[in-house]
């Protein structure tokens, strides 16, 4: 009898705590939760969560209980998963005024990533970083930036010609020490897409074996880890306030490890710009514009900070997915010769033979816009894309969405929706050839596979410019092939794609220059390598 009271009371506190966090059946408006798995006492959904590739057990679910949306809960944090683009359009972006916020994540503080406006609240300075770099990055302001990004990809195809089968050293900006990195322990020091970054970020020219680039490096890995696999702190915040000797708080030291790099390229190379900006010697950039957008010298310290926050955020949001999308594309042309034969026939007819192909010529080029569409497809760069979390209670087809959960778009469920993409795995840039304009429209996946709403991706423009021209040079000027095995048979490549940032694994194909017509073209480019 005596201990009766305390189990009544810790057996009351424990059923409120998970009827409150999962709410069984229905809510106090007397809705019902959106379909999903059934829930276990104390733990949720912990168990039911796929353990690889997040995306493609989720998109199962789908079939499973029947829905494009999908609730469950992990301890007391709410998700919803969203498969179907209809319900991520319904909610992210018609009602984005409530669905714009981001889930607090512990560990982006505790690494020194916490300048990051991607994982800002829905608040006024998540609205001010954002609308600074929507200035340079929007629509109209990427046309500016065309002759950079041309001048990185002639380069990038100068260098491709000493050995072109380094070409996936070449695209990548920086390698992850994880266990599904593809490069560990043979880190690439230049890269088109860093390039084509840093250089419209702060006017830098990054060199060959650059002695910034292992600090991003480092930054970087710091920023995927506590994002991709994740740490127990964010699923249990009240974690980082037990003491590091204690079991289980790994996370300290790596945060206490990682810390200082995340720090040195926040403040490296925005104090290099401002002072070569100062000394007058500084080229155009997005941080020279703003600062002089900002008053110049007299800058306050607030927008000196926007400033130099913001374009630390650039080349970690940019590099990592304009580089999934371009492995993906030699991918794709060793799987399948016959849409790189299309896109070249249709150069040859539409450009000729004497030149690269030009921004100018992207509307007359129909089957290099298909293939590009079908890359952004195939495997989407960010195929969980960053979560959302929504601000206030609300209902959609009946079922209620309480506050605070949170929300992943499942955009690999999208592209891969078999309504609209029959036979998804394949890739087939046709798909996109002789719609009827509601149709193309309707089945764009630039629609969904840069983001939703107001958080939608910022870079988007720039990103999409920087590989077609990408795309188109190198179809015009390298073929790629089928590596042999030792008994001389072809083989084929079968796509895997591990990380939630779209990285194929590694995987043979040989590239070689098209004729000697193309190192010439490329030799004469008024480009030093
Ligand atoms: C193929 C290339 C790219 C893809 C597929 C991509 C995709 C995405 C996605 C899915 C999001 C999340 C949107 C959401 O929360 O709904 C995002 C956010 C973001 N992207 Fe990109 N991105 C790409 C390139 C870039 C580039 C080149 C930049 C910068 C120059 C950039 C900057 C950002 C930023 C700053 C955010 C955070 C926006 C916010 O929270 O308000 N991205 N991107």
């Amino acid at each position: 009898m005596s201990y009766s009271l305390p189990i009544t009371v810790l057996a009351a506190v424990v059923t409120a705590y998970v009827l409150l966090s999962r709410g069984f059946g229905k809510s106090s408006k007397g809705l019902r939760y959106p379909p999903g798995p059934k829930p276990r006492f104390i733990t949720g959904n912990a168990k039911d969560i796929p353990h690889e590739r997040h995306w493609i057990g989720f998109a199962n679910w789908t079939k499973k209980y029947g829905s494009g949306f999908i609730y469950f809960t992990v301890f007391r944090t709410k998700f919803l998963v969203i498969n179907d683009y209809k319900v991520a359009f319904d909610l992210l972006d018609k009602r984005s005024t409530i669905y714009s916020d981001r889930p607090k994540s512990v560990m982006i503080d505790l690494i020194g990533w916490g300048f990051n406006m991607t994982f800002f609240n829905y608040g006024e300075r998540w609205k001010e970083h954002r609308r600074v770099m929507h200035q340079n990055l929007n629509n109209r302001a990427v046309r500016e930036w065309r002759q950079l990004q041309s001048d990185v990809t002639h380069k990038f195809l100068k260098k491709l010609v000493a050995n072109p089968n380094d070409w996936l050293y070449r695209i990548e900006q920086y390698a992850l020490p994880l266990p599904f990195s593809p490069f560990e322990g043979s880190l690439p020091d230049h890269s088109m897409t860093g390039s084509a970054i840093m250089k419209f970020t702060y006017g830098y020219e990054l060199k060959e074996k650059d002695e910034y680039m292992p600090t991003v490096k480092k930054a970087i890995t710091a920023l995927t880890t506590s994002q991709g696999i994740g740490f127990m702190v964010d699923k249990i915040p009240l974690l980082q306030y037990v003491p590091a000797w204690v079991p289980g708080t790994q996370f300290k030291k790596f945060a206490k490890d990682y810390r200082p790099y995340c720090e040195a390229i926040l403040e490296g190379p925005f104090k290099d710009t401002k002072e070569r900006w100062a000394a007058g010697t500084a080229p155009d950039s997005y941080v020279t514009r703003l600062l002089e957008g900002f008053g110049g010298a007299k800058i306050s310290q607030e927008k000196e900070e926007v400033v130099k926050d913001s374009s630390a955020v650039l080349y970690a949001a940019g590099t990592d997915s304009t580089y999934s999308i371009l492995s993906s594309f030699f991918l794709a042309c060793t799987i399948h010769p016959e849409a790189h034969k299309k896109a070249r026939d249709e150069i040859d007819r539409v450009v000729g033979t004497d030149r690269l192909p030009d921004f100018g010529d992207r509307e007359s080029l129909p089957y290099v816009e298909a293939l590009v569409k079908e890359l952004y497809r195939w495997n989407p760069a960010a195929p969980l894309g960053p979560s959302h979390q929504i601000l206030v209670d609300d209902e959609y087809e009946g079922y209620f969405i309480p506050a605070g959960t949170i929300i992943h778009p499942n955009i690999w469920a999208m592209t891969h929706n078999e309504e609209m993409y029959p036979d998804s795995l394949t890739f087939n840039p046709d798909r996109f050839l002789g719609l009827d304009e509601v149709t193309a429209k309707e089945i764009d996946p630039k629609n969904f596979i840069f983001g939703f709403g107001r958080r939608v991706c910022v870079g988007q423009y720039f990103a999409d410019q920087q590989i077609w021209l990408a795309v188109a040079c190198l179809v015009a000027t390298f073929d790629i092939r089928k590596a042999k095995d030792q008994s001389g048979k072809e083989i084929t490549p079968v796509p895997n794609y591990p990380s939630f940032v779209g990285k194929p694994d590694p995987f043979p194909c040989v590239v070689t220059l098209r004729n000697t017509n193309a190192a010439k073209l490329i030799d004469e480019l008024p480009v030093e390598a």
